[in-house]
């Protein structure tokens, strides 16, 4: 079917570990945006990238009429897709859903509604707002079964760097800047604890050693590739193209 045709299967917004991972069938996948909300580090996380003692930090979206969020919107496939992320999101990950409407970056498509997995302060693992540099020290510090914290946020970031160069994600970067600038004080390589792939440490130990040793109150570079311009293609982490 022409991916811009309109599609009566029902489609899920993802703008946190959905954009890099997703584990689910999907059929045509659309980069665009929400509006109404920004994207958040405000959600607790104690099964994918955190414990119950430890938690760690995902992504959520905040309401705020202003804004919007930049991601990737999938067509799913079948009652399977939606089994496993009512699982994934709402069993383990304490979200609800909502339908919202998705605008695709093309312009072609005629924006449409989505699905979405929203975290919002009712759930047991919320944890709210906290100052970047926390939350970068306990994404640093934390772990689960997925991986470690800092794993999700240095890709999501790759995502965006690779997929929506255009989209400036300040709490996005910043967090990202905060969490490597911690890694490299802490000498904490992707390896420790935290299996990743050749091709991740590849990118993350980079991203790493570029680290400025200048203060925290450097203004963090708008442009931001700083880190995945040092990364040769074939080090680059697997993103999705569309
Ligand atoms: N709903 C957001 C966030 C989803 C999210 O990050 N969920 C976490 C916590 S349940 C997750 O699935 N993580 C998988 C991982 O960290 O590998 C999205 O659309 O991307």
């Amino acid at each position: 079917m022409n991916p811009n045709e309109c599609s009566t299967n029902l489609w899920v917004f993802g703008y946190g570990s959905l954009c890099w991972l997703q584990g689910f069938d999907y059929g045509n996948h659309q980069l665009g945006f929400i509006r109404g909300f920004s994207r958040k580090f405000w959600q607790g996380n104690n099964s994918h990238r955190g414990t119950n003692d430890k938690p760690g930090r995902v992504a959520t979206l905040i309401k705020e009429d202003e804004a919007t969020t930049w991601g990737l919107a999938f067509e799913l496939l079948g009652e399977t897709a939606l089994r496993y992320l009512n699982d994934r999101e709402c069993t383990k990950g304490g979200y609800e859903t909502l339908i919202t409407t998705f605008f695709p970056r093309n312009g072609v498509m005629t924006p449409f509604p989505v699905l979405v997995f929203r975290a919002t302060e009712h759930n047991p693992q919320w944890l709210g707002p906290a100052p970047l540099a926390d939350v970068a020290a306990q994404v640093t510090d934390c772990k689960g079964e997925a991986g470690h914290n800092s794993e999700y946020v240095l890709r999501l970031a790759e995502f965006f760097r690779d997929n929506l160069p255009e989209v400036h994600d300040e709490h996005l970067f910043t967090l990202e800047h905060l969490v490597l600038k911690r890694m490299k004080e802490k000498n904490i390589s992707s390896t420790e604890d935290a299996p990743v792939t050749q091709a991740k440490q590849e990118v993350i130990s980079i991203a790493v050693a570029a680290q400025p040793d200048n203060n925290l109150n450097q203004e963090v570079r708008r442009d931001s590739f700083q880190y995945s311009s040092r990364v040769p293609p074939s080090k680059k982490l697997l993103c999705l193209k569309v």
